[in-house]
């Protein structure tokens, strides 16, 4: 039997198998088997795996939109409409088939758009070229969802189930739970808050599945069986995702309003050239950028450039961005702006700077 059989059967027993208190360990255990062989699927060992021409695009700027979508739902019209680059756009599907990136300049931040073939059902199984698509898709700061208008939600349920599928887990939080497998000692399990799905023995029993017999598990929150299993494969990927909207020009006003209201939202149409600019000011604020400006020694703060980081980043962070050297010359660095207490304030390697701070790294003498 081959991986998607295996796969099929899987979910066919999933979905037979009643949920009560006398199922919950085997379903735990299905669970975990089903997101081991998802896992074999999409990372093939051998090298015959697709190869991806034309997908392993150059990371430029300071952070990376992927469009994901079915076919014909106007994301090279979007590519072409927000970036100096074109990509063709037609009424048949399947018009684009290779990754073609554009360049947004927006708020002295330069992003990087991917345009990307269609993908269809099935495209975490390897249809059409879901796989590609897929990889792409990891690599990318903000996940732009784009959906036809003028179609039911089915299709964005069918997309989330494809990510879902391929261990990206969007607008969610990486499950509070430390996991670390031991050389010894069998697996030592606690807690620090009241439980709902998991305990002791379900832990067991999937880390067992896993051929993990020593581990320490600390769970920091009430995760699911699904989360703890996330935790163990270690490989997920956690996005943010914008679902987009487009061809309002096709549907009511009333219609307009409801898919507006849906959490994570934006509408759009790129034909009408609708509501474009509330969307790459909407994906700038998904991306959670910030502006830091860096001072060099008895200069003024470069308040013309400044540098574009990852919101959470640390000093250290800063100084990578200026010089890869630059870490292991770091002496202190004096800081100015809301990070701070008093300005500037001398700190170290690990304080993490905010939105228009101004940072002067000090070198080891
Ligand atoms: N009515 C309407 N049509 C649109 C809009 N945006 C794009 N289209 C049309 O939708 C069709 C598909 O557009 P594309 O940009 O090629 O769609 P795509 O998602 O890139 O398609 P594939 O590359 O084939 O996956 C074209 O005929 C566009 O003219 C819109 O806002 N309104
Ligand atoms: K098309
Ligand atoms: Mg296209």
């Amino acid at each position: 039997m081959g991986i998607t059989e295996k796969i099929a059967e899987i979910e066919r027993e999933i979905a037979r198998t009643q949920k009560n208190k006398a199922t919950e360990y085997h379903l735990g255990l299905l669970k975990a088997k089903l997101a081991r062989y998802r896992v074999m699927l999409l990372e093939p060992t051998g090298k015959s795996g697709p190869k991806g021409v034309g997908f392993d695009v150059v990371r430029s700027g300071d952070a990376r939109v992927a469009l994901i979508g079915f076919p014909s739902v106007g994301k090279s019209t979007l590519l072409s409409k927000t970036t100096g680059t074109t990509s063709e756009a037609a009424a048949y599907e399947f018009t684009t088939l290779t990754c073609i990136p554009g360049k947004i300049n927006y708020n002295g931040a330069q992003i990087q758009l991917l345009d990307l073939p269609g993908i269809i059902e099935g495209a975490a199984q390897g249809k059409g070229r879901g796989r590609q698509v897929i990889a792409v898709a990891k690599t990318a700061d903000l996940i732009l969802m784009m959906l036809d208008a003028t179609k039911g939600p089915r299709q964005r349920e069918l997309l989330e189930l494809e990510l879902e599928a391929v261990g990206i887990r969007i607008n969610t939080h990486r499950p509070n739970i430390y996991f670390k497998v031991k050389k010894g000692g069998g697996i030592s399990f606690n807690a620090t808050c009241k439980l709902t799905w998991l305990n002791e023995k379900m832990v067991y029993n999937i880390l067992h599945d896993y051929k993990i017999h020593n581990a320490e598990v600390l769970v920091r929150e009430d995760a699911t069986v699904d989360q703890f299993i996330d935790v163990v494969l270690g490989t997920r990927k956690y996005i943010r995702c914008l679902y987009c909207y487009n061809k309002i020009d096709q549907i009511s006003i009333e219609e307009v309003d409801q898919l507006a209201r849906q959490d994570h939202t934006v509408v759009v149409s790129c034909e009408s050239d609708l509501n474009i600019e509330y969307l790459v000011d909407q994906m700038w604020h998904y991306l959670d950028l910030i502006r830091v400006y860096t001072k060099p020694r008895g200069q003024a703060p470069d308040f013309d450039g400044g540098l574009i980081l990852k919101r959470g980043t640390t000093v250290e962070g800063v100084c990578k961005a200026i010089h890869k050297s630059l870490v292991d010359e770091f002496s202190y660095a004096l800081v100015w702006g809301t990070s701070t207490k008093h300005s500037p304030q001398r700190v170290g390697i690990n304080h993490v700077i905010e939105n228009e701070d101004v940072v002067q790294i000090m070198k080891k003498k």
